[in-house]
């Protein structure tokens, strides 16, 4: 049994506007108790305008739910028009951030050289990225899933010091499972998984790789997550469609419950 404490992050992607955020996070919190979040850390990764919002209700009413961005620049400052430094999420008192989440992939053309950059802004602002990585389904068919995925997890990690890697969440997407209902089985989440906490023994070590935090995410619903979660090397999960029915998602953090 590892003492890894496990993550349970929802994605809302491009949903829930900032009013209606408070009415989301209060459901959600109104319904965890501090038992739940002694056994699991449960967090939310909002749109932009949603973060100041979710600072002051999270401070103001002291709630345990961590919240963070869906996306981070690589640069520090500057002529870049659109986008969102880590000093600026780190100002909102961000505690997490995705990195290369396979919709910035595909509709943004995010390199692994530039989900990299970003890993690196996100720690130089002490906020933890969550590096999505996974693939396709030509390469599921094609059996490539393990050396695809790991190659993503080296570009990401690419010359980020072990002091800063053993912070960082993985999460194991396979994209043909992303909103398609389409979930992997928890053998399929396992046989990656595993094979990323043991590339990070090899880039780094053992004693780090057991560290690190890994979420499998793809069509996470609550009737699956226990099976999931059972997997040795499942830390956790990604959530996206099933995160914005509040009762969905506090089911999820429960997944020992279910
Ligand atoms: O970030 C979350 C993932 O893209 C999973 O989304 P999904 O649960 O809607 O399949």
């Amino acid at each position: 049994m590892s003492d890894r404490t496990p993550l349970i992050a929802g994605n809302w992607k491009m949903n829930l506007n900032h009013l209606e955020a408070i009415a989301h996070v209060q459901k959600i919190t109104f319904s965890l108790t501090d038992k739940d979040y002694e056994d699991v850390e449960a967090a939310v990764l909002a749109p932009f305008t949603d973060l100041r919002t979710l600072q002051t209700l999270v401070e103001h009413d002291k709630l345990k739910l961590k919240y963070g961005a869906q996306d981070i620049s690589a640069h520090d400052s500057g002529a870049y028009t659109g986008e969102i430094s880590g000093a600026m999420l780190a100002k909102l008192r961000c505690s997490y951030v995705a990195v290369g989440h396979s919709e910035r992939r595909q509709y943004h053309n995010e390199t692994d050289e530039l989900c990299n950059a970003k890993v690196k802004a996100a720690f130089k602002n002490d906020i933890t990225p969550i590096l999505c990585v996974g693939e396709g389904l030509e390469v599921r068919k094609a059996g490539n899933q393990v050396a695809h995925t790991l190659a993503q997890v080296d570009g990401g990690l690419k010359d980020v010091p072990a002091e800063q890697a053993e912070r960082i969440v993985i999460a194991y997407e396979p994209v043909w499972a992303i909103g398609t209902g389409e979930v992997a089985t928890p053998e399929d989440a396992q046989e990656v998984c595993g094979a990323i906490r043991g590339r990070l023994a090899e880039l780094y070590s053992q004693e780090l790789a057991d560290k690190v935090r890994i979420q499998y995410g793809g069509s996470v619903k609550s009737g699956n997550v226990a099976a999931i979660m059972a997997q040795p090397d499942v830390d956790g999960a990604l959530v996206g469609g099933a995160c914005l029915d509040a009762d969905e998602f506090v089911k999820i953090v429960r997944f020992r419950d279910q």
